[in-house]
């Protein structure tokens, strides 16, 4: 099959010299030109307040990629094409003086078809006055489309006012709002196994599942982000979009087709079902955390408390735990059990899916805990599916012991010669491609902070603090009781 060539886009990176661009967007965009997915005449014009001409950028550029990027990867032919296309503009984005650069710029494109399209790899409070200043200036057209990051706020009010900021310049039908999780790959394959697999389509409600789990835990600590970090916690910054929208793509009832709204229509439909964490349920089915001082692979590591530029009475939660439903006909009853947090003991992104136990059971009384099938979704390391199931212990001696072991589907096992791309290689694509069915729309932002924001006033009104745990462990023990008490616990095989 001949793959179509992706539109060229004139990419204006606002926010261009920042952790975000150096870190993810350059080494993506290499990836893209290099797999030859760039448009022929493709632009990318960074943009930030310091002082550079196109040569220093590049040069900037480049250091970041030879940091991050494997060296058989790093070919000079790429290498050469890539830079080539990259240009910079010194600006202050807060007032429209110097925006003209970037009409001027764009319209200096080969290709005058090619759609401006802005990054704002910035914070979302000023992501208002750049929509207003781009419009100013006489930068935007019809085709123009804007990108802007996670998380869009702090809470529903400063996210209706950026939302309202952004859609006075552009139609929602050309705003993308990023959520890198859904870029990644298995959370794209949550769509294939559900909808393309009856086996498991056919299983995937409360009369089958009785559980699910979602673990989204780091290793990293706040990385010189305190200031960031510190306003906004775990809940805001992880579960209000990373793990809320895993939860939809898990939850959702099938859509009608692959189009963006069919798909976020239902996305919509879980967010509205979700249950009010409150009262005495906030005792009981969430926990807060904050990390101490502990041992990360051998090597000691400081508390939050101790990080640099720390605010130390900071009672901002750096985990959490939590028990939510989705209360429609699909979920009655299934606890879906949520945690994520900093400082964990390793990189783990996985969705556990717990299947019902047979109704009823014929084997080992000692083993009747293990009876069930449970799918793991694996999103990060080592991305893949397995499916536990049970077989028959073998040998001669075992009698009819259970043995439960896994059906597996390690991608890059299974497809050994495809590099699996990262989140934001997929995203920036679709982006090209003016597809937004992996991109957030304004009504699921709201709802999630509808719902988080109740969260947070509970705790607030109960004035409940975070619970310490040492770094490099699995959180605070009040996290493992949580499970506990229903008679479950968090999968275990790591
Ligand atoms: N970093 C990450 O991993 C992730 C980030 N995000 C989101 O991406 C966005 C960017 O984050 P991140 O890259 O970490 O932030 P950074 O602070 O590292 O980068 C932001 C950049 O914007 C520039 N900037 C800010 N205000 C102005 C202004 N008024 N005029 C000119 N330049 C300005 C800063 O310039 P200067 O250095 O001169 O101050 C800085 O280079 C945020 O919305 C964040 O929430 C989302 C997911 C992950
Ligand atoms: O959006 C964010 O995500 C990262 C975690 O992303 P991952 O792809 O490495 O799992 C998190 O560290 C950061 O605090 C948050 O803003």
């Amino acid at each position: 099959m001949t793959r179509e060539a992706t539109p060229n886009v004139d990419l204006a990176l606002f926010g261009a010299l920042g952790d975000l661009a150096l870190r993810k967007l350059y080494p993506a965009l290499y990836h893209l030109d290099r797999d030859g997915l760039l448009g022929t005449d493709t632009r990318i014009l960074g943009l930030a307040r310091r002082e550079h001409d196109a040569d220093s950028f590049r040069s900037a550029v480049l250091a970041t990629l030879k940091k991050r990027i494997k060296g058989k990867e790093l070919e000079q032919a790429c290498l050469d094409r890539f830079l080539a296309r990259l240009d910079y503009t010194q600006l202050d984005f807060d007032t429209v003086d110097g925006y003209e650069k970037i009409r001027d710029w764009h319209g200096q494109s080969p290709d005058s078809q090619c759609p401006l399209t802005i990054y704002l790899a910035v914070p979302a409070s000023i992501y208002g006055a750049i929509c207003a200043n781009l419009e100013r200036s006489g930068s935007l057209d019809s085709e123009s489309r804007v990108v802007v990051e996670k998380p869009i706020g702090y809470d529903l009010e400063s996210s209706h006012e950026i939302n309202d900021a952004i859609g006075a310049v552009f139609p929602e039908s050309r705003i993308y709002r990023m959520d890198h999780y859904l870029g990644k790959e298995t959370v794209q394959n949550l769509i294939a196994l559900r909808f393309a697999n009856p086996m498991f389509g056919n299983q995937w409600n409360q009369s089958q599942i009785s559980h699910v789990e979602i673990t989204v835990a780091e290793q990293v600590g706040i990385e010189g982000r305190w200031g960031y970090f510190d306003k906004a916690g775990q809940l805001r910054d992880m579960v209000q979009n990373h793990l809320l929208q895993l939860l939809t793509m898990l939850a959702m009832d099938p859509p009608a087709n692959l189009d963006a709204d069919a798909i976020r229509d239902e996305k919509v439909k879980v967010l509205k079902a979700l249950k009010p964490l409150e009262g005495e349920d906030l005792n009981r089915h969430v926990v807060r955390g904050q990390y101490v001082a502990g041992t990360m692979e051998g090597e000691s590591v400081p508390g939050y408390l101790d990080e640099e530029d720390a605010n130390t009475s900071s009672t901002t939660e750096t985990f959490v735990a939590m028990r939510l439903e989705v209360a429609n006909w699909r979920w009655a009853g299934v606890p879906f059990y949520l945690r994520t947090g900093k400082r964990m003991p390793e990189k783990l992104s996985q969705i556990v899916i717990h299947f019902r136990q047979q109704p009823h059971y014929i084997f080992d009384p000692d083993q009747r805990n293990l009876a069930a099938n449970k799918l793991v979704i694996r999103l990060q390391p080592e991305e893949g599916i397995a499916l536990q199931v049970l077989t028959k212990d073998g040998g001669l001696d075992k009698g009819m012991r259970l043995r439960p072991g896994p059906l597996h589907l390690d991608f890059n096992h299974a497809f050994p010669k495809e590099r699996i791309p990262d989140a934001y290689e997929r995203l920036l694509l679709e982006v090209m491609k003016g597809q937004q069915y992996l991109f957030v729309r304004r009504d699921e932002v709201e709802y999630a902070w509808k719902w988080v924001d109740q969260l947070i006033a509970g705790w607030e009104k109960r004035d409940i603090p975070p619970r310490r745990y040492p770094a490099g462990s699995w959180g605070p023990v009040a996290s493992i009781a949580m499970i506990t008490q229903d008679g479950r616990s968090w999968y275990e095989d790591y």
